[in-house]
């Protein structure tokens, strides 16, 4: 059995650790978004210069934030095409949730549409990005306190495996409670997908929108990062029920890393390549152009081809599509694929990403690192989930676990890791 409460171990190099990253994330962010915008666009090194608080607060920014939170929580309660249980919780329930995220999209796609043709700016929005990432960032930290406060009167049975340590900074920037809710409305579940996701993709369209403004129209290399953008987030939106069996979900608390992590970390750095295409233009052929979109699409064919054999299995071992497949049973009843694209990586769906990651970064040429910060940043951060996502597997499946290591010995790439 896993250790639990405070004799958990400690995971982001413990209290020391939360608090580092409480304060080098937002800063990471803030230094990101300056360097998107400035002539040199150094990555590494000092920022151009470090703002006011003036361009930094702005009420606007703040009420334009919050106007978008509720507008998504509004379409979080509308009627869903299906309402999805959850895994098995420590009392034995199963919450439910709704799955319309891709009609979220879509309602949203269609009210901003109807807005820009009455007249809405949205090309103003780049100019906003500081002061709406520092809105997003107090909105994150105050709802994280929040949460924090409420899990001070959760049930234990309520509370997360890792997050209740008992040190107050570990715990807030982890998260106390698995699943807060009020009535049926799930944070953790709204705040993973709509908000952040879907205001990545609203961002990188006013960046489009914005180039097109001064240069008579968006260049071959932003409309390659919108669109491939677009497609990873309406898949994970389509696919919304998938994420129901995400560490995140069943294991991690909600707190401010992924509070902060889905409303300001996502769309303001996940829109990087966009932001620095409107700064720095890069001209793009169309023989290289084909050839990011082919690295593109094989990494979409093998993160959606393992995401969807893993996500049939688990629904229905005997489907026909999966039936084939060899496995290893574990203890618990449940089985491992150990052939078709789990049997060749442990984390193929990862491979896949990271794929799709360099192609993000490709259009922005090869002058500067900045625009290759996600990849780096994302290639740390599935490295380190493996490794929990690892520990966890090896506590649910224990030697079956390690009989699936020996047969399929790498962790992400063939060969190499
Ligand atoms: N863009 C971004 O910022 C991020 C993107 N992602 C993406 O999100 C997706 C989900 O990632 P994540 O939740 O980390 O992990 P996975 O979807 O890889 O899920 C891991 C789980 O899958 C099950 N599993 C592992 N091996 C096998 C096997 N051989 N056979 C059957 N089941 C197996 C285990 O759970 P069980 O046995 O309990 O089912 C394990 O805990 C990925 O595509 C990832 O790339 C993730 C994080 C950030
Ligand atoms: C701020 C820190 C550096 C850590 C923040 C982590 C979060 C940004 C990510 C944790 C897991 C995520 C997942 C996704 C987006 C990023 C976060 C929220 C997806 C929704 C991306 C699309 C995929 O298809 C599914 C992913 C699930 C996990």
């Amino acid at each position: 059995m896993a250790p639990q409460g405070s004799q958990a171990e400690l995971e982001f190099g413990g209290p020391l650790g939360a608090a580092a990253l409480l304060l080098l994330l937002p800063a990471t962010m803030f230094h990101l978004l300056l360097v998107a915008r400035s002539g040199p666009a150094r990555l590494l090194g000092p920022p151009p210069y470090l703002p006011e608080l003036e361009e930094l607060w702005s009420p606007w920014a703040l009420l334009l934030c919050l106007t978008w939170l509720g507008l998504q929580a509004a379409l979080y309660l509308l009627p869903a095409r299906k309402v999805a249980e959850g895994q098995e919780l420590k009392d034995k329930s199963r919450l439910r949730y709704p799955i319309n995220g891709f009609q979220a999209l879509v309602l949203t796609a269609l009210l901003v549409g109807l807005g820009v043709s009455a007249g809405l700016p949205l090309s103003a929005l780049p100019e906003m990005l500081l002061p709406l990432a520092f809105a997003a960032t107090l909105t994150a930290f105050i709802f994280s306190l929040l949460l924090y406060l409420k899990a001070l009167v959760a049930p234990a049975s309520a509370l997360a495996p890792g997050g209740n340590s008992g040190n107050p900074i570990y715990d807030f920037f982890l998260g106390r409670e698995l699943n807060p809710r009020i009535c049926s409305f799930d944070f953790k579940y709204f705040c993973e997908l709509r908000p952040g996701l879907i205001g990545w993709v609203l961002i990188n369209l006013a960046l489009l929108m914005q180039e097109a403004e001064l240069r008579g129209s968006p260049s071959l290399a932003m409309w390659l990062v919108n669109g491939f953008q677009l497609l990873y987030v309406g898949d994970a939106l389509w696919h919304e029920e998938a994420v129901l069996t995400t560490m995140d979900i069943i294991h991690d608390g909600f707190g401010f890393m992924l509070a902060f992590g889905d409303l300001a970390w996502v769309p303001f750095t996940y829109s990087l390549q966009a932001q620095f295409l409107l700064y720095h233009p890069e001209p793009l052929g169309l023989p290289l152009a084909s050839v990011i979109c082919l690295i593109n699409a094989v990494g979409y064919y093998i993160f959606r081809g393992a995401n969807s054999q893993k996500n049939t299995f688990r629904k229905n071992p005997s489907d026909p599509r999966v039936a084939d497949l060899e496995t290893i049973s574990t203890a618990t009843g449940r089985r491992l694929l150990v052939s078709g694209w789990w049997g060749m990586v442990r984390h193929p769906n990862y491979l896949g990403d990271l794929i799709m990651a360099l192609a993000w970064s490709l259009p922005c040429g090869v002058s500067h690192l900045l625009p290759y910060f996600y990849l780096l940043y994302f290639t740390a951060l599935l490295v380190h989930r493996e490794a929990r996502d690892e520990q966890q597997c090896l506590q649910k499946y224990g030697l079956a676990w390690r009989a699936y290591c020996r047969r399929v010995p790498y962790r992400i790439v063939p060969y190499i890791y």
